[in-house]
């Protein structure tokens, strides 16, 4: 058992609360889809800013800062995208953290939970989620494919994660735009960057926007991912510890 394997075992009984509340629940999406793939060819490294209060590896992170704020100033210092962790048991996240970071900024945002079913889509899409994070390792293929075609075809962009060679495969053979590869590994909560030096070959990086996601926490982490083919970095931690403002800026800067 892994840490994925325990997080979607209580997925599921978060998908039946959803699915039990449901006909309560009739919020409208009233904002916007906003892309972040239009904006992949802009500039040559791009920072996905995470709002992350707490994680399995770590514990509590940074339980002080506010979600709205810390939009802001991920936007004002350069992030491309804002990722909100709106996952509870395991990550102190929550669904009103996602809407209040959609009020704040005019970024495109991302909804990173773990997707297991239909209604996770719904639901982000009525938040107002941009893009929506699909993690291969914790669906089988008929459920991936299933999923993808179901947020797409409601406009959200999917950020696909993979760890290993058969997830690299299974995103190529729906021809996801957007691919990331996850450098920790669920087991030992380790991360190495050697990850998306080890799988980035097998992607065209030309047609697919690679994300390197997780462990990235210095200018020389950033260099090495772009070698390997990354657009983009999804950072967490290291922006909700030290001064976001400054990391961005070096993260972004000074890159060809
Ligand atoms: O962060 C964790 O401990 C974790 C454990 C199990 C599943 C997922 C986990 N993190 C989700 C992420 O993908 C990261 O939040 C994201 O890539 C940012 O990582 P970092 O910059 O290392 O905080």
């Amino acid at each position: 058992m892994t840490i994925l394997d325990d997080i979607i075992k209580a997925k599921q009984i978060e998908v039946d609360v959803i699915k039990a509340q449901r006909a309560a629940d009739n919020r409208k999406r009233t904002v916007p889809l906003v892309s972040f793939l239009d904006a992949v060819n802009t500039q040559p490294m791009h920072v996905i800013a995470e709002f992350k209060r707490h994680s399995p590896s770590k514990g509590m992170i940074n339980k002080d800062v506010e979600p709205a704020e810390q939009a802001r100033i991920y936007q004002a210092s350069g992030a491309s995208m804002i990722s909100v962790l709106t996952d509870y048991p395991y990550f102190k996240g929550t669904m009103a953290d996602l809407v209040a970071v959609k009020e704040a900024v005019s970024l495109p945002v991302l909804n990173k939970d773990f997707i297991i079913d239909p209604v996770q889509i719904d639901r982000a899409y009525q938040h107002g989620a941009d893009v929506i994070l699909l993690i291969v390792g914790a669906l089988t293929k008929e459920q991936f494919t299933n999923l993808y075609h179901y947020a797409t075809a409601k406009g959200l962009e999917v950020l696909v994660e993979v760890h290993d060679e058969t997830e690299v495969k299974t995103a190529l053979a729906v021809d996801a735009p957007l691919i990331g590869i996850n450098n920790r590994n669920l087991k030992t909560f380790e991360t190495s960057l050697k990850q998306t030096e080890a799988l980035a070959p097998l992607i065209n990086t030309e047609k697919h926007v690679l994300v390197s996601e997780s462990g990235i926490k210095t200018k020389a982490d950033v260099v090495q991912v772009k070698a390997a083919g990354a657009r983009a970095v999804l950072v967490g931690e290291t922006l909700m510890k030290t001064s976001p403002e400054a990391m961005i800026k070096a993260f972004t800067e000074d890159l060809s």
